[in-house]
């Protein structure tokens, strides 16, 4: 059958849920912190409705494992096809198996029911050293491996599966990740976690164009925690979870590493046990924030610069009609080389934005950016002297955008690229409503101009975004909401500084 851009889009569309079914086939920890306790927490915390199938039970605590029990097989079957018979599940996320009868069954009911999402943890070796996989069964875990759509083996476990030795670096670890998705045909997780050093990245692998390239890096800096308890079973459950609700592995990694990064780094509140604990998988709902408390905060920070905007000459003498010609052009002049860079980051937004709903909002403003911005072109520069060099303000402003684009968090973009819609906004509806209140004198040499600040659609955007940031502030973590913070206040300074920028550069 001819191809056709529907027949592209609709098996994504398709696979995609806004709740997705999650089932975990893993075994237990009764002290919470990793196998299905964690798999539940974490898919929940990425907002699925989370299933356990059993495979073996564990006593274990954050010390250690002391003992594990695997219930006849029969048992795991049974539980199996309970769900089977009665629920659609969207994903599947298989974590400790325990011995090779185990992982025969869960082979031959993948191969029954053929699931869209299945994610294989290969659990092996638990942080503590205990074993959780027999010795014997190594080979049938690697038979199995073909059956899953990713793969997330920490150092150890990429290197048992080739049968080499443990990478000591991140290259090291990249290629065998390469060798393990060409050998297996899917995308491997390559994860960072037992290396040395500050940092902490994961890397999506897939050698048949899956992904945007064969291997995507998602750097990350390590928190210096010793709670690292089920950090492999967590992020499995979640990437199952958040491919079924956002279509694709990267955009499912763009938004889980921030997560278990938070997990981590907040991990200590929970004070569970005295070896390594677990993370804190709803640490995001614990922010004590309510809805509109971070914008209010960011609103308390952007007043006093919406002040010393109004006192500026050149708002006053563009409110009166006073304003010199040339610093006029010059501001337009520069306004036009803004949009065209504030468009760039808009569309990284866009690239980022963990909704379709949010990536088409943010699309929309890139293309509105530069249709205003040919416009200032046509009808408001034509017929000015103007010079189109990039000047010292504008270009600072638009390379701390970038530099926030670059940061790779979504929460600190969006937070950085608001204020040119907040208080843009204000001050236009300001110097609408002063116009409008002085009688819209007859002859105002910016009366066209004025009349353009009363764009009830922009109002409505402005709304938008403010509302948008307000979500990713309720799911960053605290040292991202500080981030988010920083940028969107440099970006109020540079509000200001760009409307001086006429009288100081012009
Ligand atoms: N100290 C840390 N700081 C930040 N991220 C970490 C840290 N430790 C692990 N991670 C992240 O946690 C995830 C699991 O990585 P890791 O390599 O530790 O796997 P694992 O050994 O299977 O996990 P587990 O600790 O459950 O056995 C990865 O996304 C990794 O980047
Ligand atoms: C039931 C079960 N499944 C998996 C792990 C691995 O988790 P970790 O490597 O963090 O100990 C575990 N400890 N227990």
């Amino acid at each position: 059958m001819a191809s056709s851009p529907h027949s592209l889009v609709y098996p994504l569309e398709a696979t995609r849920r806004r709740v997705p079914r999650v089932l975990s086939i893993a075994g237990s920890d009764p002290s919470g912190g990793a196998g299905i306790q964690a798999d539940l927490k974490s898919i929940a915390a990425q907002g699925g409705y989370g299933m356990a199938a059993i495979t073996a039970l564990t006593a274990q605590n954050t010390q250690g494992v002391t003992g594990v029990h695997v219930p006849p097989v029969d048992f795991l079957r049974q539980q199996l096809e309970a769900i089977g018979n009665d629920i659609e599940v969207d994903a599947v996320k298989i974590g400790m198996l325990g011995d090779a009868a185990v992982i025969e069954e869960v082979r031959r009911w993948l191969g029954e029911v053929r699931p869209a999402v299945v994610v294989l943890d290969p659990v092996m070796i638990a942080t503590s050293g205990d074993r959780l996989l027999a010795e014997s069964a190594e080979a049938a875990l690697r038979e199995l491996l073909p059956l899953a759509d990713l793969i997330t083996p920490n150092l150890p476990e990429l290197a048992m599966l080739l049968g080499e030795s443990e990478a000591a670096d991140w290259d090291t670890a990249l290629a065998q990740g390469k060798r393990l998705a060409a050998a297996c045909g899917n995308t491997v997780l390559v994860k960072g976690g037992h290396l040395e050093g500050p940092g902490c990245p994961d890397a999506l692998v897939n050698t048949v164009g899956l992904l945007s390239q064969d291997v995507v890096v998602f750097p990350g800096e390590r928190v210096d925690t010793r709670n690292s308890h089920g950090t492999g079973c967590s992020l499995s459950s979640a990437m199952a979870t958040a491919k079924v609700r956002l279509g694709d592995w990267e955009s499912a990694l763009r938004v889980v590493k921030p997560w278990l990064h938070g997990a981590l780094a907040e991990s200590a509140v929970l004070e569970v046990g005295k070896g390594n604990g677990p993370i804190h998988h709803f640490h995001a709902l614990d922010n004590g924030l309510q809805p509109r408390e971070f914008v209010a905060r960011l609103w308390d920070e952007a007043r006093p610069e919406l002040d010393a905007i109004h006192a500026l000459d050149f708002i006053k003498d563009l409110q009166s009609g006073a304003l010199g010609e040339t610093h006029f052009a010059y501001y337009l002049a520069q306004d036009a080389i803004y949009l065209n860079g504030y468009s760039r980051v808009l569309a990284r937004a866009s690239a980022l934005a963990p909704s379709e709903a949010e990536q088409l909002f943010w699309a929309r403003g890139a293309q509105t950016c530069l249709e205003v911005e040919s416009e200032l072109h046509r009808n408001w520069l034509a017929t000015r002297e103007s010079s189109n060099k990039l000047g010292p303000v504008t270009k600072a402003y638009v390379d701390h955008l970038v530099a926030a684009s670059a940061s790779g968090s979504y929460a600190v973009l969006v937070a950085a690229i608001l204020p040119c819609y907040w208080l843009y906004a204000e001050v236009g509806r300001q110097l609408h409503d002063g116009y409008v209140e002085s009688g819209a004198p007859e002859g105002h040499p910016y009366a066209d101009w004025l009349r353009t600040y009363a764009d009830e659609a922009f109002a409505e955007a402005t709304r938008k975004a403010i509302d948008i940031i307000d979500v990713a502030a309720g799911v960053a973590s605290p040292a991202e909401r500080e981030a988010m913070l920083e940028a969107f206040i440099r970006s109020c300074r540079y509000e200001t500084a760009f409307f001086d920028a006429p009288r100081v550069h012009g």
